[in-house]
């Protein structure tokens, strides 16, 4: 699925978060919003997914301009956000439609996926915090989206954790082919996860930067050239040490 945003801007009470922003992605991607704190990355990855639709300007898909909460698009937050009263298996067969055994089944899979066969009926409060991701990425891929926005999915772990879930997101990526739209503060990982980096920047957030990311995969997290990346980025952003 291809997705254009054509001059979106936001403002939240008279106080512009966002000004127009256009960028592109295209199908099979992964695009990466990187910026620092506070300057609407969150806020457009609202706009572009329907989540919010009080902006100005059009976020298109396959050319359709769009402003609602598209059932091709799959969604993955900071925080796993699971229902504490339902088991693993039932948080990620909620939102289907069928047979409950047919429903299961399919959860089931997606489950085995992300590492988890053997928990489904164990229950949030059971689970550690990368456990209860998994659910959320499994919960993520069960309707099959055909393009996944991830809002900060793995800055809530520990940095073991958050590595193991960075490569298995790119298994699915290259199992599925879905396109994906990574928001992130974390240089590091976006620049080990995405093709192309749309850099944010001030207050209201503009586009400073298109930067294609020209390392082919498999990845080598200390690599040379993410490192001249990571330096040509830290300076653009004005910041001496990692964005946080
Ligand atoms: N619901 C809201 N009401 C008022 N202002 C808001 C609201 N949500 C965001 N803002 C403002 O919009 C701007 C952008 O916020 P946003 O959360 O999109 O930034 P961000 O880049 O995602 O930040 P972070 O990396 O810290 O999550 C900020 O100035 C913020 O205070």
């Amino acid at each position: 699925m291809s997705l254009q945003v054509r001059n979106v801007s936001k403002e939240f009470e008279n106080r512009k978060a966002i000004e127009n922003i256009s960028f592109s992605t295209e199908r099979g991607e992964i695009i990466g919003i990187l910026g620092t704190s506070g300057c609407g990355k969150s806020t457009l990855l609202r706009s572009v997914s329907g989540l919010d639709t009080s902006y100005s300007g059009d976020v298109l898909l396959d050319g359709q301009v769009c402003r609602h909460v598209d059932e091709r698009l799959g969604f993955i937050f900071q925080q796993p956000r699971l229902m504490p009263w339902l088991s693993v298996i039932e948080n990620v067969s909620f939102g289907l439609n069928g047979r409950k055994d047919e429903k299961q089944k399919n959860a089931a899979r997606y489950l085995d996926l992300v590492g988890l066969k053997g928990n489904e009926s164990d229950y949030p409060k059971q689970l550690s915090g990368g456990m209860a991701q998994r659910v959320a990425i499994a919960r993520a891929l069960v309707t099959s989206p055909e393009y996944l926005l991830l809002d900060e999915p793995f800055s809530a772990l520990d940095a073991f954790t958050k590595m193991k879930l960075q490569d298995l997101l790119l298994e699915i990526w290259e199992a599925y082919q879905t396109t994906i739209l990574l928001v992130t503060h974390d240089v590091e990982e976006a620049l080990y996860l995405c093709d192309r980096l749309i850099i944010l920047k001030g207050q209201p957030g503009t586009i400073d930067e298109e930067l294609l990311i020209d390392e082919p995969r498999p990845r080598s997290r200390g690599s040379a050239k993410l490192a001249a990346y990571k330096e040509h980025i830290l300076n653009r952003l004005e910041l001496t040490t990692p964005v946080n």
